[in-house]
């Protein structure tokens, strides 16, 4: 019987590209509470996230794989998650003006026998930033469900002067890799 994968992310994002990569999937939802995490340092927060979300869907079967992710923005000893408000959003705006930052992306693949667990990272640098273009930015919806309070693939774009890595780990899933990865366990595009 063929491998099937479940996608443990309510994340549009995500969804979105792997079903650009043609891979069939169903979604469940991972429920924890991202306030438990104790570390500080950037590799272990997201990769313990990622353990957490495809830990909290059970597995019930040999064929079933679980895919998961987190992403975080890291600026120097500072990590960024979702802003809460505008407030923030703002602080989180301002402080990556003009500076480079890292986006790290845990992923974890899992079936009953096996697990592999990564992490990938992105370093980008955004132009520096007017406090008019700011304030314009953070009154959209753009920054709201984001790591960082930007999004690169929608109006966050234009506040980006390079990058170095994999784009699509900005975006929350590092897709060539996991594609790769995904083969391992069995899962490969229709
Ligand atoms: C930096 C950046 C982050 N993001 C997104 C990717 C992630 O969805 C989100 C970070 O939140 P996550 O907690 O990684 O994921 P999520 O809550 O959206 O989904 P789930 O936990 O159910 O899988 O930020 C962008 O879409 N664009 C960007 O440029």
């Amino acid at each position: 019987m063929a491998n099937k994968l479940i996608l443990a992310s309510s994340s549009p994002r995500r969804k979105e590209l792997l079903q650009q990569m043609n891979i069939p999937f169903t979604v469940q939802s991972a429920n924890i509470d991202e306030s438990q995490i104790t570390t500080t340092d950037p590799i272990d927060k997201v990769k313990q996230l990622a353990i957490w979300k495809g830990e909290d869907i059970p597995i019930q079967h040999l064929n079933t794989i679980v895919l998961s992710a987190d992403t975080i923005v890291s600026y120097e000893q500072t990590i960024f998650e979702k802003p809460r408000n505008k407030n923030e959003a703002k602080q989180m705006i301002s402080t990556l003006s003009g500076q480079v930052h890292d986006v790290y992306t845990g992923v974890m693949i899992r079936s009953l026998q096996e697990k592999k667990v990564f992490v990938e990272r992105t370093r980008v640098e955004f132009w520096p930033l007017s406090e008019e273009e700011i304030d314009a930015y953070i009154s959209t919806e753009d920054p709201y469900d984001k790591a960082g309070a930007y999004g690169i693939q929608s109006l966050g774009a234009m506040f980006v002067k390079q990058i170095i890595g994999d784009y699509y780990t900005v975006v929350g899933l590092p897709i060539s890799r996991v594609v790769r990865e995904l083969r391992d366990f069995g899962i490969v595009m229709e």
